[in-house]
């Protein structure tokens, strides 16, 4: 079994807003690995970043996907950095994946409106995005079936794109068994 999708994408593409609505739309469970990490650290993000460092995160963010790929059957949305990994991108061969862009402008907006993120809290959060995008966005495209921007779309109608590929491609139940 396979989760239903998977959803990528950078910091504030909406990845856990509309992952959420969209398990609600179908009728099934969401999962998000960042609040998985948080569980197997039994701290925040921020505090795994300070204490231990990114690199121990990316360990414990890689056992987590490795769990959630392999026992959830909702919807999953993964961390924004995931792709960074290697190990990561191989299991995501296997699974339908959606990957949710946004451009610089709205995604600097979007991420000073909700949880801290570590690797953007620096002095200019505009540049550290663009870098980040500069490096990911081959490695989301990498490993996505499906690419939607964002930029100009509620997280509601972001859902209704996301329902029309996954009919599209019929992932019900079989994905990467
Ligand atoms: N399409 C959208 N339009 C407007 N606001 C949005 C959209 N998608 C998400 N947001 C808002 O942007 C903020 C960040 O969204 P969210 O936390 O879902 O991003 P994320 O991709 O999960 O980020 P992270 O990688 O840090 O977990 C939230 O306040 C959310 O409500
Ligand atoms: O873009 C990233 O590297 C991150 C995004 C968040 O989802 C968290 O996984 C963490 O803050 C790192
Ligand atoms: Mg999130």
């Amino acid at each position: 079994m396979s989760p239903r999708v998977v959803i990528i994408g950078p910091p504030g593409a909406g990845k856990t807003a509309v992952g959420r609505l969209l398990a609600e739309r179908l009728g099934t469970a969401f999962r998000d690995t960042d609040t998985d990490v948080e569980a197997l650290a039994g701290r925040t993000i921020p505090e795994i970043f300070t204490h231990e460092g990114e690199e121990a995160f990316r360990e414990l963010e890689s056992r987590a996907i490795a769990t959630a790929l392999a026992e959830h059957h909702g919807v999953l949305a993964l961390g924004g950095g995931a792709v960074t990994v290697e190990r990561n991108r191989s299991l995501l061969a296997a699974h339908p994946v959606a990957f949710l862009s946004v451009g610089v402008a709205e995604g600097v907006r979007r991420t000073g409106l909700s949880a801290p993120r570590p690797l953007l809290t620096g002095v200019n959060p505009r540049s550290t995005f663009q870098a980040l995008l500069r490096e990911r966005l081959p490695l989301y495209r990498e490993v996505a079936d499906w690419e939607i921007d964002t930029d100009e779309s509620a997280p509601a109608e972001v859902v209704e794109h996301l329902l029309e590929r996954l009919d599209g491609a019929d992932t019900g139940s079989s994905a990467g068994e």
